[in-house]
Parts: C-alpha cells; sequence; structure tokens
C-alpha cells in the first residue's frame, strides 16, 4: 500500500521528512530487522529487491556471524575466521602479502582479485584501522574486518567436508599418497620457525591452533621420533600422520580438513590424499606389494619387555623412563626393505590371553616376545602360537629379550629353540 502512502506524504513535507526520522527510530530499536525497503505491488515499486532481500536474509542470515546489539562478531564467527585466516598464510608470518591473499579470493569466490582491486582492498581496512595492513598486506585484525569462508550457520564445518565418502573394502590399508606428504611437510616447514627439524612445544601448539580441539597428547612423544629435547622431529611428525592413517582414516580426514587439505591443494576432498592399498590377500598371492605401511603386533607375557621393543625401535635405550600416563602401544618409525623405505608400526598387544580382539591378531607378522631370565615366560608364547597363529598365515617370529640377563630354563615341555624349529618358525632372535 505504500503508493497510497507515498502520495499522501508527497502533499505533505513536513510529514515525510517526520516519516524518514520515525522509520528510524522505530528500525534501530528494533534489533532483528536486517533492512526496511518500501514497495507496492500496483507500481511495482522495489518488487525485484523484496525479493533479493527475503532470499538473502534466509540464505545467508548474519545472526550466526554477527550480535547487533554489540555491533560486533560473534565469538565463534572471529574463531571461524582467525582459522581461515591462519590456512590461508601460507608461509605463516601472520599477514596475507598479495599472493596469500590472492589464494583466498580464489578459493572462496573463484575468482582471483586484479592488483588494482587488491589495492582497493586493503585501502578500504587502511582507513578504517591502523593496524590491519603490514608490509603491505593484511594483519589479522584487517582480515577479520573484511569477511567468511565454508561454514555453516552454526559456523562449524560441514560433516561432509570433514568426512568425505572413502570406502575401504575388507583386507586394504590406508595410507597417504605423495601429494599428501608434500602438503604435510609444507605444514611443518610453515611452523618449524626455528628451521631445527622439530617441532617444540609451542609450535606444535600454533600447527594445531586450527583445530578445534588438540589432536595429539603426550603419548606421541613416545610413539614417534624425537630430538634430545624430547620434541617431535620431522620424520616423527610424519610418521605419526602416517600410524594416524593407518589406523583411523576418518580422524586422519577430519584432521586434514582442518588444515585446509583440499582448499590449498586444489582437491575435491580430503579423500584425495589417501590410496587405499590393494587386497592383501592379493599381494600375498603375486608375492609383490605396493604397500608402505605394514603392522607388526607384539605379544609376550607382563613384563617381557615388550614396551621397551617398542621403544628401542625409536632409538631409545632403558634409561629414558616412561610415565605410565604417557605410555603409547604403538611405535612406529621407517625402514629400509631392499633399499626402499617402508613404515614399520609396531603395536604392543596388552597381555591378557582371554582378551585378544581381532585387531590384536590381525597383522602382517606377529612378535612373541618372551624374557630369557624369566623361566614363567616362554610358556605365554608358545601357548599363543598355538591357539592363534599355528593354523594362520601370519608369518611369526619368536623374541629371546633381556638377552644380557642369565638364561633361565623355561618351564615348558620344549625349549624355545626346540618349539621353533618343530613349529618351523625362524630361528629364535636374541
Ligand atoms: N636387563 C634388561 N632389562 C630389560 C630389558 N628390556 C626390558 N627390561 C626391563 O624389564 C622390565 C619390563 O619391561 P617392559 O618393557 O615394561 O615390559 P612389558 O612387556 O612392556 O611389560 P607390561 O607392559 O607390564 O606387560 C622393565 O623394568 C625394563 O627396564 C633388557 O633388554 N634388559
Amino acid at each position: 500500500k505504500v503508493n497510497i502512502m507515498v502520495s499522501f506524504l508527497l502533499s505533505n513535507t513536513w510529514l515525510l521528512d517526520h516519516s524518514r526520522v520515525f522509520f528510524s527510530v522505530y528500525c534501530s530499536s528494533w534489533l532483528l530487522y536486517l533492512c526496511v525497503s518500501q514497495c507496492s505491488a500496483k507500481n511495482l515499486k522495489n518488487i525485484s529487491e523484496l525479493f533479493y532481500y527475503a532470499q538473502k536474509a534466509v540464505l545467508h542470515p548474519t545472526g550466526p556471524l554477527y550480535c547487533p546489539e554489540e555491533k560486533e562478531m560473534k565469538p565463534s564467527c572471529i574463531k571461524s575466521l582467525t582459522r581461515i585466516f591462519k590456512v590461508s598464510d601460507l608461509d605463516n608470518d601472520g599477514i596475507l602479502n598479495d599472493k596469500e591473499l590472492n589464494f583466498f579470493q580464489r578459493t572462496c569466490f573463484n575468482m582471483p582479485l586484479a592488483p588494482q582491486a587488491l589495492e582497493d582492498v586493503k585501502n578500504v581496512v587502511r582507513k578504517n584501522m591502523t593496524d590491519g595492513v603490514e608490509d603491505n598486506g593484511l594483519t589479522l585484525k584487517g582480515f577479520l574486518f573484511l569477511h567468511t569462508f565454508g561454514c555453516d550457520d552454526d559456523l562449524e564445518l560441514h560433516q561432509e567436508y570433514l568426512f568425505p565418502l572413502l570406502k575401504i573394502p575388507a583386507d586394504c590399508t590406508t595410507e597417504l599418497n605423495h601429494n599428501a606428504y608434500l602438503f604435510l611437510q609444507s605444514v611443518f616447514d610453515k611452523h618449524d620457525k626455528d628451521r631445527d627439524c622439530a617441532l617444540s612445544p609451542e609450535e606444535v601448539k600454533d600447527l594445531f591452533k586450527v583445530f578445534p580441539y588438540m589432536p595429539w597428547g603426550p603419548d606421541v612423544n613416545n610413539t614417534v621420533c624425537t630430538n634430545d629435547q624430547g620434541w617431535i622431529t620431522y620424520q616423527g611428525y610424519l610418521s605419526q600422520w602416517t600410524l594416524t592413517t593407518y589406523l583411523d582414516v576418518q580422524r586422519c580426514l577430519e584432521y586434514l580438513g582442518y588444515l585446509g587439505y583440499s582448499i590449498i591443494c586444489e582437491q575435491e576432498s580430503q579423500a584425495a590424499a589417501i590410496t587405499v592399498t590393494r587386497n592383501k590377500r592379493i599381494d600375498l598371492q603375486k608375492k609383490q606389494t605396493q604397500r608402505s605401511v605394514f603392522r607388526c603386533n607384539i605379544l609376550g607375557a607382563r613384563g617381557s619387555g615388550k614396551t621397551s621393543f617398542l621403544q628401542a625401535f625409536l632409538g631409545r635405550n632403558l634409561l629414558r623412563k616412561i610415565r605410565e600416563d604417557h605410555k603409547s602401544f604403538y611405535s612406529i618409525n621407517t625402514t629400509y626393505v631392499y633399499g626402499q623405505e617402508k613404515y614399520l608400526l609396531l603395536h604392543e598387544v596388552m597381555p591378557d590371553f582371554d582378551f585378544l580382539s581381532e585387531e590384536d591378531l590381525a597383522c602382517d607378522v606377529v612378535c612373541l616376545v618372551y624374557d630369557v631370565n624369566n623361566p614363567r615366560s616362554f610358556e605365554y608364547c608358545a601357548k599363543v602360537y598355538k591357539q592363534y597363529f599355528m593354523d594362520s598365515k601370519t608369518p611369526c617370529m619368536m623374541i629371546a629379550s633381556k638377552s644380557d640377563l642369565h638364561e633361565a630354563r623355561q618351564h615348558y615341555s620344549l625349549t624355545p629353540l626346540d618349539f621353533c624349529r618343530k613349529n618351523k618358525l625362524p630361528s629364535l632372535f636374541k
């Protein structure tokens, strides 16, 4: 009905002025409004604009982003934008230079900005704040002043984005491919600020700032190689990623999502980072494999030396004590097979004989560890072998640990050596 109102107002200029005042007072006391527009169905005044604003209000609500009472962005919005800023800041210097800003622009809006447009954007920020532009690039403050990326209305990353569909058939394993390792290498370089090829606790914290939670606990330092200070080395860092990909590929996809893998590497999804290996049975038939990660489960009676064995694989001796709550049941490191680098993952299985799960038994090779100094320890290995592995195709080897100590006679009908001979196991490893 605005056509009636307009003609009425036009005949009374005083009222016209005051109606504007009334409108603005009315609107500012009602905070949910997004915009105010006059329209008329009779005169077709502002009809398309009305539909445009209505659609915009539904599809791109500002509610999750902006608090109109405080006239500032909501904390969740700031957190998301900070994450985006850190992912886009490829050299991690705290400033988005023209290249990084253009990358962000291309990723979000599918087109780069012309050099002049880049300058204009920075000038807008310069005009509005003093510390929004530094070294001719956007600071986080300047970036926050500007905008938003890949979030739903709750400002959480989409589940479809974090967990893209990836089918893993039975008897197949998951590994990172070459491009994913290159990406992870660049993430490492970005955060290894002092270039010592290891991540200090601060550097680890900085690396995971784009995550909603800290994904690595203190056990990781006992899972992979560290330097003299106990900091995770480059090798250790890649090993930990390899382990996560092998044991829990969904987690790996999620983590890569937080790091912005698919965006930075311009891939359809994080699934592009994963190689699903050929069925293990086919590998065994053909006696060939393309795999680069192999799993070895370590079984043995309590106190037989399993943890020490896992730690020795990371180059550590018994002097290094591990806090019980920092203990890891995995260790992973690289090893060479016919001149090719492979990852070997060792998994310590809990010695409760009656509770061996399928996961405890499924692996590429089994190590049965007994303590030469403990006369009761071989019996456990013999029992486990006979019950679970005698008829399986999984290769087994017997390890005599603590060979620096006196060798006690084992309480078992056969000596360990005779047991190996009888069952055609490789000769004892000491
Ligand atoms: N002398 C000697 N002691 C060892 C050796 N390996 C392990 N030990 C000691 O044996 C004890 C048990 O070793 P762990 O590695 O904890 O054995 P474990 O099988 O993991 O023990 P649980 O986790 O309790 O089943 C520790 O006190 C180690 O220091 C070795 O090669 N020589």
